[in-house]
């Protein structure tokens, strides 16, 4: 199976998930549109979606299944996302795709995070991918010397203004063995809007992607 094949796998797969009329988060990226066109099988069955950006809001809509706003919507159940990076504690490193923030959100409200992603992103230790740390821009340099004091090697992501008018850094060069103390510590840091570690909200499940078929990891 190609890496593609095993994103279509685990979007899938997440099918399984879906209650019948109900509301569901959806997350972002090339794993999770697998996702919504795998919806487009089902999607008379989908009360409306929570959508964490304007890309997947947009997928969402042009299959004809209705977005809402979070403010409207109490509770649902489950909240469907990829992630860059996770550990066998169900912790993630998100944000790849500049989305962390609005999916550190949706995913909050959810009551379970079922996370898809292949196998290559399955690690020991979270932080060979680059930790992305959302800023203020007026804070962009601050908030770079701090994460430096923290061990990190943070690179400004030009070019890029995430859903919120926000920016990037990029943190290289971590190893996060304690990763919820490690989010505590760079949410402190006055200018971070969001820190792309999803570790005091983890994952509940993992749809996990390999050559040899669809694994389930639960907590
Ligand atoms: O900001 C983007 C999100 O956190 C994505 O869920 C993450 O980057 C994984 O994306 P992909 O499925 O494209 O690897």
């Amino acid at each position: 199976m190609t890496q593609d094949e095993m994103k279509k796998a685990v979007g899938q797969a997440a099918l399984a998930y879906v209650q019948p009329n109900t509301i569901i988060g959806v997350g972002t990226g090339s794993t999770v549109n697998c996702f919504i066109d795998a919806l487009a099988s089902i999607k008379d069955q989908i009360k409306a979606a929570v959508s964490s950006s304007e890309a997947s809001t947009a997928r969402l809509k042009a299959l004809g299944i209705p977005v809402v706003d979070l403010n409207d919507v109490t509770e649902f159940d489950i909240y469907v996302d990829g992630a860059d990076e996770i550990n066998p504690h169900m912790e993630m490193i998100k944000g790849g795709g500049a989305a962390l923030t609005r999916e550190k959100i949706v995913a909050a409200v959810a009551k379970r995070f079922i996370c898809i992603a292949d196998a290559t992103k399955q690690v020991d230790v979270l932080g060979k991918f680059p930790l992305p740390v959302e800023v203020i821009p007026l804070a962009r340099e601050y908030v770079a010397r701090e994460l430096r004091k923290l061990g990190g090697n943070p690179v400004y992501r030009e070019g890029v203004i995430t859903d919120n008018h926000c920016q990037i850094l990029d943190v290289h060069d971590l190893q996060i063995t304690n990763a919820k103390a490690f989010e505590l510590v760079v949410n402190q840091i006055p200018g971070v809007v969001t820190v792309g570690l999803f570790a005091s909200r983890g994952a509940d499940v993992a749809l996990i992607g390999s050559p040899e078929g669809v694994a389930t990891i639960t907590k």
